[in-house]
């Protein structure tokens, strides 16, 4: 039980459930600090400079929205599509059909000449993705259509064609064009010799390749030699540092999009990596800085199956992701199968991004070499702007290939030249350095996370385990003591709830319904101008709305969804609606969104964990949190800027398996107060 105050009120509640309540100092309360005990239990904690703060109403109610809910689905056996739902501005979303589905209105040309090029007669097709379609080309001119056959360039080509009206091509030339100008030629990625539109195509004229890696595994029963996919490793590390130093992240790495040279040649054995539309920038052109942290969770770039637990969740793409997609790659080559294949239906992504969180790298490589587990544990615990150590990332395969280069099933050349030395140095520098801690590791937890901002000195009362039938006497108590509601939350279906006296509001009602949310209560009170301002909802269902009077809100909307409803808060966000208040019951979420909430910017930070990470890069960037909510499996924050700013910005975090009562008395003595409190998924 928490140490009380002199002068709090201990509930009657019995051992098993506890009752409890404690009151933060009046402005005139500074005894209080003496008593606090000074001990602190283990607790998570993070801390930023400066505070936040909440403020207004009107309605209307929405329902449906999945989180990820417009994911295709997956085709088995290697044929996954990279999938996008967006709103964003980059390059777009599903791919269109291609041409042969567009059938006659759209013939390919028999002979094909761009720029000054030769002219290429059109021959097998090599493959499709969903954007473009690629053919063999064979020279039969010089350049610019001369006679002169056999003066330049080779004699077969590869060559892409997209459809002008392609979303790849936006009516422009394809986005993968500009990329190549930069990435074309360099190590492990093919070069082109020309571009430009015939008709309705834009073409690209590459050097031709052979089969992808997909192509060997599934000609192949299934399967790859361990050296075979150690060399890969190698070589794929090689090839996207490569990449990631000319300032690109490649996007959507997959077995797929790795092609060997051209069967009978001597590049038979080289790797290319190939489909640079997704790719993005990490490195700022102009500035030459880190591209910013962002996280949009309606955004999914990539391919499901191998796309990194970050990229599903919307966050910007990183050289991090190549790497944990590369993992997913490797692994896949040498098992034959990821643990997150065949989900199926709208949730999958979803599905497969819980699955991938909840897969540790031991047992994700249970039948794997060891340096396969310790790659995937390095990759998937690399922080947004991290720099890769590739060298190092090599060297943990070099045990595996044999030790002469030149009968490697797979050239690797490329890591030859670049890292393998430098790798073993650094691998021993670094075995002397303190372990890093494990992101993605840690044991999931259940716990409480709370957020308190720095205030001026006041009076904050807090309850915790309080049963449906003990609400009303605690209630009315803080009333009578001119407390109202600042926030409330439930754990095992017990009620948690905080009272203050700064919350600004003139008057307050709530309501304990056995629905999540009671829709005709609300419309009640919001007629006679009362505006949500806290709510929770208990794993029965049951939910506790307080609406109050004296905020500043001008609107108010919310939505109740079985999913985080990131499509609705953003559609809200461009009609000036800001997230006010949160809470799950069970697995369903309800957001609540008002107008005049005193906001200039707010952003949401979603996990199966505890987002670290990304709450201190949103903190660095001003914002401090505003809403918490949490089930059993995800966790959600929303972070806001406040408009007018606070003369104090002090924001920290807590995450407790008990109610923090004591931690709570710690901040108050250091006049900080429970902003926000929530129970549910994180990670200890
Ligand atoms: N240079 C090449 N030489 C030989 N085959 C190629 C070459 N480039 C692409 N291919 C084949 O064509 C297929 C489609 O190419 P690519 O992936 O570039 O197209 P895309 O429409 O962008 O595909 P995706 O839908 O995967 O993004 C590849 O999977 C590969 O089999």
């Amino acid at each position: 039980m928490p140490e009380l105050r002199s002068g709090a009120r201990r509930g009657r509640g019995t051992p098993s459930n506890p009752v409890v309540q404690a009151e933060g100092p009046s402005a005139a309360g500074t005894s209080r600090r003496g008593r606090v005990a000074r001990s602190r239990r283990a607790a998570n904690e993070n801390k930023v400079g400066r505070s936040g703060e909440v403020e207004e109403i009107k309605f209307l109610e929405e329902r449906g929205d999945l989180f990820g809910g417009e994911r295709k689905g997956e085709e088995e056996g290697g044929g996954e599509r990279r999938m996008e739902d967006c709103d964003s501005g980059a390059r777009s979303a599903e791919k269109p059909p291609a041409a042969e589905e567009e059938g006659s209105t759209a013939p390919l040309p028999d002979k094909v000449q761009v720029g000054n090029s030769p002219i290429f007669k059109i021959e097998r097709k090599l493959g499709k993705g969903g954007f473009g379609q690629v053919y063999v080309g064979r020279r039969i001119s010089g350049a610019n259509g001369t006679d002169r056959i056999g003066v330049q360039g080779p004699v077969e080509v590869a060559l892409k064609f997209e459809h002008k009206s392609s979303k790849g091509c936006n009516y422009g030339p394809p986005y993968e064009w500009q990329v190549y100008n930069t990435l074309g030629g360099i190590h492990g990625v093919p070069r082109v010799h020309f571009k430009g539109r015939q008709g309705d195509y834009y073409i690209m004229v590459m050097d031709m390749l052979g089969p992808s890696l997909w192509d060997v595994w599934n000609n192949n029963s299934h399967t790859m030699s361990i050296e075979m996919v150690a060399c890969i490793a190698i070589e794929a590390i090689s090839i996207l540092e490569k990449v990631h130093s000319k300032g690109y992240v490649h996007g959507d790495v997959k077995p797929e999009n790795f092609l060997l040279g051209p069967p009978g040649t001597p590049e038979e054995k080289n790797l290319f990596l190939v489909d640079l539309g997704l790719a993005t920038r990490w490195k700022d052109n102009s500035t030459g800085q880190h591209v910013e942290y962002d996280q949009r969770p309606d955004v999914f770039r990539g391919t499901v199956r191998y796309a990194s637990v970050h990229a599903h969740l919307g966050r910007t793409g990183s050289r991090r992701d190549d790497l944990e997609s590369l993992a997913y790659t490797l692994i896949f080559l040498l098992r034959g199968r990821l643990p997150w294949q065949g989900y199926q239906g709208e949730n999958k992504g979803f599905l497969v991004c819980k699955k991938k969180m909840a897969t540790s790298p031991e047992s994700l490589c249970c039948f794997c070499p060891q340096p396969f587990r310790q790659f995937v544990e390095y990759v998937v615990n690399l922080k947004f702007d991290e720099e890769p150590n590739y060298a190092k990332c090599i060297s943990l395969f070099d045990g595996i290939v044999g030790p002469n280069p030149d009968i490697r099933p797979i050239n690797t050349d490329g890591a030859q030249k670049v890292g393998q030395k430098r790798g073993r140095l650094l691998m021993e520098e670094e075995d002397e350095e303190q372990p890093k801690k494990k992101i993605r590791m840690g044991t999931p937890a259940t716990q409480w996370i709370s957020v308190y901002n720095a205030r001026r000195p006041m009076k904050q009362r807090y309850h915790y385990n309080v049963a449906d039938t003990r609400l009303a006497q605690h209630i009315d108590k803080g009333n009578e003591d001119c407390l109202f509601i600042s926030g409330v939350a439930s754990c095992t279906n017990l009620w948690a709830l905080i009272m203050d006296a700064g919350t600004g509001f003139t008057s307050q009602v709530y309501e304990l319904s056995p629905s999540f949310l009671h829709k005709e209560w609300i419309m009640e009170q919001w007629e006679k101008n009362y505006y949500i301002t806290a709510i929770a909802g208990a794993n029965n269902g049951s939910s506790l709305v307080v609406m109050s009077r004296g905020s500043h809100y001008a609107q108010q909307s919310y939505k109740v969804s079985d999913s985080f409803p990131f499509k609705w808060i953003n559609k809200k966000w461009r009609e000036g609606f800001y997230v006010t208040s949160m809470a799950t019951a069970g697995s369903r979420w309800a957001i609540v969104m008002s107008r005049g909430a005193g906001f200039s910017d707010q952003v949401v930070e979603l996990d199966f964990l505890y987002p670290s990470e990304g709450i201190h890069r949103r903190w660095d960037n001003g914002y401090r949190i505003t809403a918490t909510a949490a089930t059993w499996d995800q966790a959600a924050f929303v972070l806001s800027v406040p408009k007018r700013k606070p003369v104090d910005e002090t924001q920290e975090t807590l995450r407790t398996s008990a109610f923090p009562s004591q931690h709570v008395k710690d901040k108050w003595a250091k006049s900080l107060y429970i902003a926000s409190i929530c129970y549910g998924r994180t990670v200890s």
